[in-house]
């Protein structure tokens, strides 16, 4: 059976001024590389949900060689057009705005640039020098050639997700920026275009990065739950769990077992829960997992949380190379939760 395709495609700017605004309604806008998968169409459905039926959903499917360190990382970027219209179209776009490099960049590489700041020189930053320049010079241009009121971005880019939400206080770009949790494979696997190039050893290797992440995110569930244990049979303390004696003891051996287990508390306990399983990883995969950084940062800066650090929220990020392939994943805590 032949399909109808319901999307638009737009190859320039041109095309797509002429496109008209929703009467009454919002454009909401996701932004991709192409390649299109399952955590892609979840931002479109996440942007047709929003800008509601009498709305507009824009996708935009652009490579941009500006935030792009090694030119092999570019050569070989997957470009897949015709399937990507499809997705948009199964997952409620209007239109697809694909441009060609010129058509973005055409008088070159542009002198006048946006420059990311501190938090664009950390984590990401650091290991692709430059790359968060270009990746907010080219949303900058997507975000004046597509003038959305709301657009989507995944958490799985976590730096860059908090860098367009400063660009856009900063710069007062008025629009409004959501961010998407970030969808998994089955077998947790972060979903991401460079999937494709592993091999199953490497796929392998590569599910330390969220079984670390889950270990870490679970080791501070404990400590959470154990923190309230102890404070509930501390004398004088909460009692009303009506706790027997041997409940008692148990949570106070609990409580020393957690006090043993971080001397410098919940942020060194958890980064260690997930550099044991990173560790493993490295030294005993067939195909060895090659770890870039795991980090432990505050959401608003990407500065590393202190360890003496009780509540609030962070994230767990991680970056790690397997074989050619270089994967990022990452995990959003609450500290002190149940406190
Ligand atoms: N698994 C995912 N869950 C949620 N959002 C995602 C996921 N993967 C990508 N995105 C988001 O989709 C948008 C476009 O990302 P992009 O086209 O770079 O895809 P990608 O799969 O991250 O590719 P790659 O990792 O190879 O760069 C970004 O906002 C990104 O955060
Ligand atoms: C936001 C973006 C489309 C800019 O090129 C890209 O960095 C991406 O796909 O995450
Ligand atoms: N997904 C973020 C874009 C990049 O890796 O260049």
């Amino acid at each position: 059976m032949t399909r109808t395709l319901r999307t638009t495609l737009l190859r320039t700017a041109a095309e797509l001024d002429a496109l008209p605004r929703p009467a009454g309604a919002e454009r909401a806008v996701v932004m991709t590389m192409g390649a299109l998968h399952d955590g892609h169409a979840t931002l479109i459905r996440a942007a047709r949900e929003a800008a509601g039926p009498d709305g507009q959903v824009v996708v935009t499917v652009f490579v941009n060689p500006l935030q792009f360190g090694e030119a092999a990382d570019l050569d070989r970027y997957p470009r897949t057009l015709d399937a990507d219209l499809e997705t948009a179209a199964d997952a409620g776009a209007d239109a697809v705005f694909a441009p060609g490099v010129d058509e973005v960049y055409p008088g070159g590489e542009p002198q006048v640039r946006i420059t990311a700041g501190p938090m664009g020189e950390r984590l990401e930053g650091a290991s692709r020098p430059g790359h968060f320049d270009g990746m907010l010079t080219v949303v900058a241009k997507l975000l004046h050639l597509t003038r959305p009121d709301e657009a989507f971005y995944g958490q799985k880019d976590a730096q860059q997700l908090a860098l367009i939400r400063r660009m856009v206080r900063d710069l007062n770009f008025g629009v409004r920026i959501t961010g998407v949790p970030t969808v998994r494979d089955e077998d947790g696997l972060a979903l991401s275009s460079r999937n494709r190039f592993l091999s199953p050893p490497e796929r392998h290797t590569a599910l330390a990065l969220p079984r670390a992440l889950f270990a870490a995110q679970d080791r501070l569930a404990a400590q959470q739950a154990l923190h309230e244990r102890a404070k509930a049979t501390a004398p004088g303390g909460d009692r009303a769990a009506g706790l027997n004696r041997l409940g008692e003891a148990r949570a106070a051996a609990d409580a020393q077992a957690v006090a043993l287990a971080r001397p410098n508390g919940a942020p060194a306990a958890v980064r260690a829960a997930a550099r044991t399983i990173l560790d493993e990883a490295a030294a005993r995969n067939r195909v060895p997992l090659v770890l870039d950084y795991l980090a432990l940062v505050d959401p608003a800066d990407f500065t590393e949380i202190p360890d003496d650090r009780e509540s609030g929220e962070a994230i767990l990020a991680v970056a790690a190379r397997v074989g050619s392939t270089r994967l990022i994943d990452n995990i959003p805590l609450t500290f002190g939760a149940l406190t």
